[in-house]
């Protein structure tokens, strides 16, 4: 049952900010509720596009799922709007933006940033499967950060709700497993193989599979094919980690809980964020 009852947004409610960047489909401002003074990201999708790649259904599955989940690492879906050629997304706004900006910036993380991270992630992950959710596109642009640093996982635009295995691609080949790179059925454990790239490139700055040519990325997905340069000097717990989830069959890979029980996770991670 609903708290409140459902409220008919509209942009005259808005007092709309910078823009925070451009994502797919349209672009995102801060905004300020004007009643409430409560700052948010407003998130224009121009219907046209909507019509042009026939991803209604997408829209309103993130709808659906998106107002549903409630956790501290997933960015709030607070509500919607549209006028006669956008769609507004209502969201939580990550005052220290995307994650992605950061790594750039610093080239790559710590360890102790790394394993917190993908604690955080871990965490909003294993909520998401409790609900049969399965988010499919987790990626550094879809990784937000807001004022405390907390890691906020957006953008569900990609995401199932899932009972059964899917057959869709989607997102870009870096951080696709197997199952998905080979078009195959596919559950759960495409989001742990994710971890694996995420935080491989948490510590070396770039995912392990990266090649000139999608097609050479695809060959070394498929095969593995995985290293770890020298630099940055990486620990051994951390490597295990990421050999651990980076397996051909996804039956092989660490589940969440044991990542959270992972040495390197124990020793690493600041619990508190
Ligand atoms: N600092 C910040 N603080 C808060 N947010 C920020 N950026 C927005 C992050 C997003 C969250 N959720 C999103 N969702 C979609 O974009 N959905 C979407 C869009 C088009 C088509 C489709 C579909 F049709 F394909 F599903 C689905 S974008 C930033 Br930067």
């Amino acid at each position: 049952q609903r708290e409140t009852p459902k409220k008919q947004w509209s942009l005259k409610d808005f007092e709309i900010g910078k823009p925070l960047g451009k994502g797919k489909f349209g672009r995102v401002y801060v905004a300020r509720e004007l009643k409430s003074k409560y700052i948010v990201a407003l998130k224009l999708i121009f219907k046209e596009q909507i019509e042009k790649y026939k991803i209604h259904h997408q829209l309103r599955r993130e709808m659906e799922i998106q107002t549903s989940l409630r956790h501290p690492n997933i960015l709030r879906l607070y509500g919607w709007f549209h006028d006669d050629e956008r769609i507004f997304l209502i969201l939580e706004y990550a005052h220290r933006g995307e994650l992605y900006r950061l790594l750039r910036k610093n080239g790559h993380l710590s360890e102790k940033q790394a394993a917190t991270y993908i604690a955080s992630l871990t965490n909003a992950l294993a909520y998401c499967h409790e609900k049969h959710v399965i988010h499919r596109d987790i990626k550094p642009e879809n990784l937000l950060l807001d004022h405390e640093g907390r890691l906020k996982i957006a953008d569900f635009g990609w995401s199932v709700q899932s009972r059964s295995k899917r057959h869709t691609m989607c997102g870009t080949l870096d951080y696709l497993p197997p199952e998905m790179v080979e078009n195959k059925a596919h559950d759960y454990a495409v989001d742990n193989w994710t971890l694996g790239i995420l935080c491989y490139e948490f510590l070396y700055g770039s995912p392990p599979f990266e090649a000139e040519t999608q097609s050479d990325t695809f060959k070394r997905i498929m095969k593995v094919d995985l290293s770890f340069p020298s630099t940055p000097p990486i620990s051994e717990e951390a490597k295990n980690l990421i050999l651990r989830l980076l397996v051909r069959d996804s039956s092989q890979r660490l589940s969440l809980q044991k990542i959270l029980e992972h040495p390197w996770i124990i020793k690493n991670a600041d619990p508190t964020v």
